[in-house]
C-alpha cells in the first residue's frame, strides 16, 4: 500500500470536479482526480447532454407533426435506436476529450471508489493524501419504495433506452418528470404524469408552472396532481399502475424522477463525520469548506444549487480560492434556470415585484407550433418599489438563451423604462416587451 501526496485530491470527475481539477492544475498544483465511473459526470452520461439530444429531436418531430400546414408534406418516421446511436457516440466524443484535456493539464487520474477519512482517500488498496480533498461526487435518483419497485425505471436507464415506449407513466413533476413527458409526448408516447403536491414544477413561479400545465393538457398528457403510485405489477399487457387514489393505468415503462440523493453516505468513515443540511447535501460555508477540517464540497454533493453551471463554478473559484490568488463563488440569486418543456420555461429571481409586473402573452409567428395552431409564449417582468428589475419568467422559443440576457440586466440594476429603449428586430417574440 502506498502513499502519494498531492496538493488536492477530488472525489468526482463530473462537472464539478472535472472544473475544479483542471483549473487547480492550470494554477500549478498536484492534483489527483478519483472517478469510479464515467468522466464528465452526470451532466454528460446521464443527464442534461442526452437529455438535450433527445429534447432536439422530440423538437423536430413537434415541427414536422405542423409541417403540412405550411404545405411541407412528407413522410416522417422516428427511429429512436438510430438517435441512441447518435447520443452515445456524442457523449463517447466528450467524454474522451475529457480524459485528453486532463493528461494534458497533468491532472493524475485514478479510476476506483474513493473512501474518505479526513484528508487520507484510499481507492483500490492505495492510500493518497492531500492538504485539501474536494468531495464533488454529485447525487443519484432517489428510489421510490413502493411494492413492485424492480419494475421502475430512472433518468440513468431512460437516458440509455434505445428503444421508446408506447405508454410511459412518470412519478414526479419536477424538472426531470416534466422534462421526460415532454420529450416522450412529441415522440409519440402516451404520457400519464403523477405528482404529489398539487402544482406540477413546484419550484418554478406558479405563473409558469400553471402554462407548463396548460401546454400538457393541450398535447395530450394525462396529469394525476395530489397523488402517487402505489404499486405496480407486471402483466400479460404491460405493467399495471395503481395509484394512491386506487386508478389503474397501464404502462409499458414506468419512470421515478422523485428528486435526487447526494453521494455522501457511500464515502468511508468521512460520511458519518459530514454535518449535512435536509436535502442530504454537505453543508458549506462561503468558501465551501465543510465542518471536516480540510475537507471541501462542491456541485449536487454541497448544499447549494444543483445545476451544472453552479457546479462548474464552484469548482472553478474554489480552485482559486485554494490554489490561485482568491475566488468569488456565484450569486445564488442570479442563478438562471430553464426546464426543457416545449417551449422551454425559464426564469431568474421573481417577476412578482412590488411595483409592478408586466406581462406579455403572445403566439409565436417565427416558429412551426403544433398543427393545430402557434405556440403560447409567455414573458413576464417584475420590479420592485424603486422600479428596478426583480425578476424575469419566460415561456418561450429559445427562453434558455433569453434567460441569461435578462439576468445580465437585472444583475446590472436595470430599470422600468430600459426595455423600451431598445430598438428589437422585427418581426421578433422580443419586440412584445421591447421599443417604446
Ligand atoms: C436527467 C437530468 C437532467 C439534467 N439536466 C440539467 C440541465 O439541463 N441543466 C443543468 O444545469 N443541470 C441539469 N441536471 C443537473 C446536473 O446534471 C447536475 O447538477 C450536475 O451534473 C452536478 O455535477 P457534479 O459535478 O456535482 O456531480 P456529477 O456530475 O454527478 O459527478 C459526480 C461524479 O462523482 C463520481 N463519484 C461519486 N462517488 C464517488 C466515489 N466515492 N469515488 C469516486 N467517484 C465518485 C460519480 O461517478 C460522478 O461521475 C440534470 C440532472 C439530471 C439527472
Ligand atoms: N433543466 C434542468 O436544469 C434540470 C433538469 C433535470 C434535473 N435538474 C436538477 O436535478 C434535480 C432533481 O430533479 P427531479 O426532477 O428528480 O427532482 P425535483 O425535486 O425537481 O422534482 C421531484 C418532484 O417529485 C415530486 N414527488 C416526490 N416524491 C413523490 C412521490 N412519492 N409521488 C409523487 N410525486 C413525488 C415532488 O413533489 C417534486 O415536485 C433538480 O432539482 C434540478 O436541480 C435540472
Amino acid at each position: 500500500m502506498t502513499q502519494t501526496t498531492f496538493h488536492s485530491i477530488v472525489i468526482g470527475g463530473g462537472s464539478g470536479g472535472l472544473s475544479f481539477a483542471r483549473t487547480a492544475a492550470g494554477l500549478g498544483a498536484k492534483i489527483l482526480l478519483v472517478e469510479k465511473e464515467d468522466l464528465g459526470g452526470t451532466c454528460v452520461n446521464r443527464g442534461c447532454v442526452p437529455k438535450k439530444i433527445l429534447w432536439s429531436a422530440g423538437q423536430m418531430q413537434r415541427a414536422l407533426a405542423a409541417a403540412h400546414t405550411t404545405g411541407i408534406f412528407s413522410p416522417a418516421s422516428m427511429d429512436f435506436q438510430t438517435l441512441a446511436n447518435r447520443r452515445d457516440t456524442h457523449i463517447a466524443g466528450i467524454r474522451d476529450g475529457f480524459e485528453a484535456s486532463l493528461a494534458e493539464d497533468g491532472v493524475t487520474l485514478v479510476r476506483g471508489q474513493a473512501q474518505v477519512d479526513g484528508t487520507c482517500v484510499r481507492v483500490n488498496d492505495t492510500t493518497y493524501t492531500a492538504e485539501h480533498v474536494v468531495i464533488a461526487t454529485g447525487a443519484r435518483p432517489t428510489p421510490l419504495d413502493i411494492e413492485g419497485s424492480e419494475h421502475l425505471s430512472d433518468s440513468r436507464d431512460v437516458l440509455s433506452w434505445t428503444s421508446r415506449p408506447a405508454r410511459i407513466l412518470i412519478v414526479g413533476a419536477g424538472y426531470i418528470g416534466c422534462e421526460f413527458a415532454a420529450i416522450f409526448a412529441a415522440m409519440g408516447s402516451d404520457i400519464t404524469l403523477v405528482q404529489d403536491g398539487t402544482t406540477i414544477l413546484d419550484t418554478f413561479p406558479p405563473v409558469l408552472a400553471q402554462h407548463v400545465q396548460d401546454m400538457f393538457e393541450h398535447d395530450g398528457v394525462t396529469l394525476h396532481l395530489g397523488s402517487g403510485l402505489a404499486a405496480v405489477h407486471r402483466t400479460d399487457t404491460g405493467l399495471r399502475c395503481t395509484l394512491a387514489s386506487g386508478a389503474q393505468v397501464e404502462a409499458d415503462a414506468v419512470i421515478a424522477a422523485v428528486g435526487r440523493t447526494p453521494n455522501i453516505d457511500t464515502l468511508g468513515p468521512l460520511s458519518d463525520n459530514l454535518v449535512c443540511a435536509d436535502s442530504g447535501a454537505a453543508q458549506v460555508d462561503d468558501w465551501l469548506a465543510t465542518n471536516v477540517p480540510g475537507v471541501h464540497a462542491l456541485g449536487d454533493a454541497a448544499d447549494r444549487m444543483p445545476l451544472t453551471p453552479v457546479a462548474t463554478s464552484d469548482g472553478r473559484q474554489l480552485a482559486h480560492m485554494l490554489h490561485g490568488d482568491g475566488g468569488a463563488l456565484i450569486d445564488l440569486d442570479n442563478v438562471t434556470t430553464t426546464a426543457f418543456v416545449y417551449p422551454p420555461a425559464a426564469f431568474v429571481g421573481t417577476a412578482d415585484g412590488s411595483l409592478r409586473t408586466d406581462t406579455f402573452r403572445t403566439l409565436s409567428d417565427s416558429v412551426l407550433g403544433p398543427a393545430d395552431g402557434p405556440e403560447p409564449q409567455i414573458f413576464r417582468l417584475g420590479f420592485d418599489t424603486g422600479g428596478t428589475l426583480t425578476g424575469a419568467e419566460i415561456v418561450a422559443d429559445h427562453a434558455e438563451d433569453l434567460i441569461a440576457l435578462l439576468a445580465s440586466l437585472r444583475r446590472s440594476g436595470a430599470k422600468v423604462g430600459d426595455l423600451d429603449r431598445i430598438a428589437p428586430i422585427h418581426p421578433s417574440f422580443v419586440e412584445e416587451f421591447t421599443g417604446g
